[in-house]
């Protein structure tokens, strides 16, 4: 089981995420991945519009097939086990969402049994006040802007108690400013949890002032 940082000295030897001689094959492309990631590092991933970015999250996420090779988190085998059983949390480029329910429960059902304790929630705060959306808690998600909603999402997806955090796209709605704030809030969120994230982006600047690592497809 995953216990952020009080594991983390523990495991800094050794790589949380490791992807090895990873093949996927999606309407009639090919792709071969190989990636060692240690706890609290951030991967950045690059490449063209449809070089396989998505593709990628989806696999190592379990929503695709593998047609070989293997991913590894803390040591235990991926291709086994469905979606909902692996220690992956997941942004979407679009949809993350329950629209029937306020901002506020759709933050909560990211952790255990909807009930994040004392200071998961507090961290939650912490992030919406910086992220300047703690005035939206109460709203649906339909009264939201896209980027008020992705900023949510960015907050909801990182801070559940996952190792791997996989984002595609987090910031294409945020405006230049908010961008580097969320950017470096990221960055300084996984580092102290001791987790790992691979962020899509199509921004140098974020490989510039973000990565720990850049994977370019
Ligand atoms: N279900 C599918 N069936 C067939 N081809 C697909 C399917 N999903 C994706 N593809 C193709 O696979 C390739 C990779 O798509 P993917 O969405 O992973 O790219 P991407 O790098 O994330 O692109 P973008 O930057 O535009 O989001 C594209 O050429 C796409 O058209």
């Amino acid at each position: 089981m995953w216990t952020g940082v009080a594991l983390l000295s523990e495991l800094n030897t050794s790589p949380l995420l490791y992807v090895n001689n990873l093949r996927l094959r999606v309407g009639g492309h090919d792709w071969h991945h190989h990636l060692q990631v240690l706890p609290g590092e951030l991967v950045v991933v690059m490449g063209a519009s449809g070089s396989g970015k998505t593709s990628l999250l989806e696999a190592l996420a379990g929503f695709l097939p593998i047609q070989s090779g293997s991913i590894l988190i803390e040591g235990q085998a991926m291709e086994q086990l469905p979606p909902e059983q692996r220690p992956i949390s997941l942004l979407f480029q679009q949809q993350n969402f329950f629209e029937h329910l306020p901002v506020i429960e759709n933050l909560q059902l990211g952790f255990p049994k909807a009930r994040p304790n004392a200071a998961q929630w507090q961290a939650v705060l912490d992030a919406c006040q910086l992220l300047q959306v703690e005035g939206l808690l109460q709203r649906l998600p339909s009264e939201l802007s896209g980027g008020q909603k992705q900023r949510l999402a960015l907050i909801r997806t990182v801070l559940r108690p996952q190792p791997v955090v996989l984002l595609d796209e987090p910031f294409s709605a945020l405006d230049d400013a908010m961008r580097q704030t969320a950017g470096q809030w990221l960055k300084q969120t996984i580092k102290v949890a001791g987790q790992v994230a691979l962020l899509v982006s199509h921004r140098q600047e974020d490989a510039d002032t973000l990565a720990d690592q850049l994977l370019l497809i």
